[in-house]
């Protein structure tokens, strides 16, 4: 935080990566810095951000995002909070009036934060409006006991992030002002009458921020994995290639390339997803601060899309890294076990990955509809009704897999509204037609979802002018990570007759020749990633390559070591060694 404060970042463009790398197993501090001071940004009026944003940025508050109860984390229309409006005292009185209702899970909700943001259904005039975010103190701003009125706790070990304390809270009839609900958006007057939003998700944009950034930080996270595992798989030497001569790297090992390189090639694949995201949020925000909400749906279903891919990829990618370093995978030292639990958690957070997936489908089916009553549809979506013919493409280069993507993905959702349209009707309703559907649906989502990350991989690439050798390289990874990617899913362009059984054999060729071709590269592509060692924290993936000698020092540190024979020995071995049992 002195940092930030040192080179005046605020607090809402404080590059969460870089307060993420202070404490690895989760930090108190970062809901806060992320949706916390996103949501004062993006969710209060002016005057609003006056009062708190620059308490917020001197850390006098310190605040939290909660939306999640116990009953309820993805249905947020059932949040069962409630903020009930008094005319009388022109205040909120806010609630938890069953045991689901509880708050359950923000981050440093527990004992660091002493303001949230609370998302609860809000009433006025004796109607229901929905969740609305209130801005509420927690905590006395200088003994930071909790106030009367709100029940406050941590949730317990987690399987990972447990230096952060998340939390939980319960209101009983607790008032705050009027003029603490987040006004930019939708307000309710002194009188109680309602005013309404412009589009009425607005209230959820703290989420469509937060699903943008967590791309973002997957592919650092993904990097720090494969910048370990690579590392160490040039330092390890292990059995015989050929026999009878030296042990080789553990790199030379097609097997062990085939592990790590499609994983390197994945980390630039998110990272220029994300920048073109990011590209498309920053625009969003100027629209809607001029009135205009028409593309904040395609935002809303990208950041889906792109979260739940994101998440999924490095949360694997992670895992085979561990997997590719053997034995000292699994030692906490490797670095490589924190990356994998802070990770995971991505695929649940802020959006369980199939429940985004299946907002991308009905965005797709909705769209693939409008398409052929020829109605408007946005960019993105174009694809799914335009004429489904190859262009003129060479066979097999890098155009004609994309084409076949986009022609793949076209034919799924083309082939799963059929599915849908049969099932409606047999069952003559299309909430339990699009249930019976919904496992389908989630494979259009991610072969769309793939099918945009390989396309932006292949023009960032196609667009870098700086270095031709840079580029030869970063082609050649693109390469592999759509050939990758085509032989995981070679059912869909089976089917949809875009390659033959041949192609797909001549490309698996050649992503064979790819790696061996990319080897060489493997080193040179993580170094290029630039993690200092401290932020790394890995005893396998240490610049100077001194693996043995760290772990071996690591093992010192073992509290375990500080004495030759430990307590439990006279405890409890030395009593079972007597005891003749
Ligand atoms: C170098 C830089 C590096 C930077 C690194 C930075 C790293 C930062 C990392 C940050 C880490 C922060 C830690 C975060 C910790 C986790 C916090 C949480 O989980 S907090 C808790 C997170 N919790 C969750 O994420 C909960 C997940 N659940 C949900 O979000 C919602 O319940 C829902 C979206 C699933 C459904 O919503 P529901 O209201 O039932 O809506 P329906 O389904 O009925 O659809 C109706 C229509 O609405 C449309 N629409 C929907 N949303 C939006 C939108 N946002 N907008 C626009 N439209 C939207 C939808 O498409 C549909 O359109 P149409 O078809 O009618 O045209
Ligand atoms: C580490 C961590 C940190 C968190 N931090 C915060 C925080 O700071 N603030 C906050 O408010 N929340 C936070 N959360 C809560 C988080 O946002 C929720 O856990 C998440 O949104 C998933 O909701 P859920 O737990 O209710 O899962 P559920 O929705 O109960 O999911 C369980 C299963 O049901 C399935 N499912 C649910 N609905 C559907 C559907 N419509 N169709 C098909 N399948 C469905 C899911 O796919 C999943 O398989 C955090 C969670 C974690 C794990």
């Amino acid at each position: 935080m002195r940092k930030l404060a040192e080179h005046n970042i605020p607090l809402r463009e404080a590059s969460i990566t870089q307060v993420h790398s202070v404490l690895r197993d989760g930090n108190p501090l970062i809901v806060h810095t992320s949706m916390f001071a996103n949501a004062l940004a993006s969710l209060a009026n002016p005057k609003q951000q006056q009062q708190w944003v620059p308490l917020a940025e001197k850390n006098r508050i310190i605040g939290t995002y909660a939306q999640t109860e116990i009953g309820h984390g993805t249905f947020v229309r059932g949040l069962e909070t409630t903020a009930i409006f008094d005319p009388e005292t022109k205040e909120f009185v806010l609630h938890s009036p069953t045991i689901t209702s509880t708050k359950w899970w923000p981050g440093g909700l527990g004992k660091t934060a002493n303001a949230a943001i609370v998302m609860a259904q809000l009433y006025t005039q004796g109607k229901c409006y929905g969740p609305h975010p209130f801005f509420v103190q927690l905590r006395d701003f200088d003994t930071h006991h909790s106030l009367p009125g709100v029940i406050l706790g941590e949730i317990g070990p987690r399987l990972g992030i447990n230096s952060q304390d998340n939390g939980y809270l319960r209101f009983d009839h607790y008032r705050i002002p009027r003029t603490n609900m987040l006004m930019r958006h939708s307000q309710v007057l002194e009188d109680g009458s309602y005013v309404k939003p412009i589009h009425n998700k607005l209230s959820y944009g703290t989420m469509v921020w937060t699903r943008v950034a967590i791309v973002h930080s997957c592919s650092k996270k993904l990097a720090c994995a494969v910048t370990i595992a690579t590392r160490y798989s040039a330092v390890r030497h292990q059995s015989e290639l050929v026999p009878g001569k030296p042990e080789p790297q553990i790199l030379e090992y097609q097997t062990q390339q085939y592990k790590l390189l499609p994983h390197i090639a994945s980390v630039f694949a998110i990272l220029f997803s994300a920048s073109s995201v990011l590209r498309m949020q920053r625009n969003v925000a100027a629209s809607i601060s001029k009135g205009n909400v028409e593309l904040l749906p395609e935002l809303h279903i990208l950041s889906c899309a792109m979260k739940a891919l994101s998440s999924q990829d490095s949360t694997q990618g992670i895992e085979t890294c561990r997997l590719a370093c053997g034995g000292h995978g699994y030692i906490a030292s490797s670095g490589l076990p924190s990356l994998y639990t802070s990770t995971t958690c991505t695929i649940t957070y802020e959006g369980e990955n199939t429940v985004l997936l299946l907002q991308v489908a009905r965005y797709l089916i909705k769209s693939y509809r409008a398409g052929l009553e020829g109605l408007p549809v946005l960019p993105s979506v174009m694809y799914l009704t335009a004429p489904s013919a190859m262009h003129q493409s060479p066979p097999l280069s890098n155009q004609a897999l994309i084409e076949a993507f986009r022609i793949s993905s076209a034919n799924l959702v083309k082939e799963t509204e059929s599915r849908l349209c049969r099932q409606f009707n047999l069952e003559q309703n299309f909430h339990y037609a699009w249930n019976r559907c919904s496992v389908a649906l989630v494979h259009c989502a991610e072969l769309h979802s793939r099918y945009y990350m390989c396309e932006k991989f292949l023009s960032t690439v196609e667009s870098i002018r700086a270095s031709d050798r840079v580029r030869s390289v970063l082609q050649d990874l693109c390469r592999l990570y759509l050939i990758h990617h085509i032989t995981l899913n070679q059912g869909h362009f089976l089917r949809s007759g875009t390659l033959s059984g041949v192609d797909l054999s001549t490309l698996e060729e050649e992503m064979y020749e790819l790696l061996a071709k990319l080897r060489p590269q493997a080193v040179p592509l993580v170094d290029a990633f630039d993690f200092r060692d401290e932020l790394l924290g890995s005893t396998l993936g240490a610049w100077d390559g001194r693996v043995y000698e760290r772990l071996y020092e690591e093992a010192q540190k073992s509290p375990l070591n500080k004495t030759d024979v430990s307590k439990a020995y006279h405890k409890y071995l030395q009593p079972l060694m007597k005891s003749n049992l």
